[in-house]
């Protein structure tokens, strides 16, 4: 694995990357994070708290002082927010600490599984296929700029998605 001991799992909302995260940081036997799930419990406030209270802004001072500290940890899987990327520094940060994965993902994939789940503040709005549409726009070439290895996830089981990961870091 490249003598490097992390694994940074980056993509858009609904690609999978807490559920496959899980599974892959316990196949390799290494710890699981989630940042999101780190800036709640840091906070002590669900994410859409933040945003309510503090906007957006706010949420991302939050996350990439998150992004900057557990970078430095080793033998993580860290799933990111779909967002961390936005933060110049937290590419930085990402790319040079880690093996970066990108969990690439089909819009219709991601509207169906955010579907359920009123926890993302982006998506609460009349037409979430377009924000996710917008937003991957412009996101797809910051998560390929700093990704080392590119996985579909769209018809696979998260258990497969979890060892093709596996079978393409250990290829690079
Ligand atoms: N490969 C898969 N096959 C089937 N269902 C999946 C797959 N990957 C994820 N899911 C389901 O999709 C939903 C969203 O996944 P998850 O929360 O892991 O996405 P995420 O990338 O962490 O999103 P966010 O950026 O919003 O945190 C979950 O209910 C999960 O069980
Ligand atoms: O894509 C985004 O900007 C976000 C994704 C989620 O993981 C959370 O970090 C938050 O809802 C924002
Ligand atoms: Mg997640």
């Amino acid at each position: 694995m490249k003598g490097k001991r992390n694994v940074f799992l980056v993509g858009p909302m609904g690609a999978g990357k807490t559920t496959i995260g899980k599974q892959l940081a316990q196949t390799l036997h290494l710890e699981f994070i989630d940042s999101d799930q780190e800036i709640e419990a840091r906070t002590g406030a669900p994410i859409d708290w933040i945003f309510d209270i503090e906007g957006e802004e706010g949420f991302r001072k939050r996350e990439k002082s998150v992004i900057e500290e557990l970078t430095q940890k080793q033998g993580i899987v860290l799933a990111t927010g779909g967002g961390a990327i936005t933060e110049p520094e937290n590419r930085t940060f990402l790319a040079g600490r880690g093996i970066v994965v990108y969990l690439e993902t089909s819009i219709e994939q991601q509207v169906e599984r955010t579907r359920r789940d009123k926890r993302r503040p982006l998506l609460q709005n009349e037409d979430p296929e377009a924000t996710l549409i917008a937003l991957n726009e412009k996101r797809d070439q910051l998560y390929r700029e700093i990704a080392d290895v590119v996985v579909a996830t769209n018809e696979n089981s998260i258990k497969s998605v979890a060892n093709k990961i596996i079978s393409q870091i250990q290829e690079g």
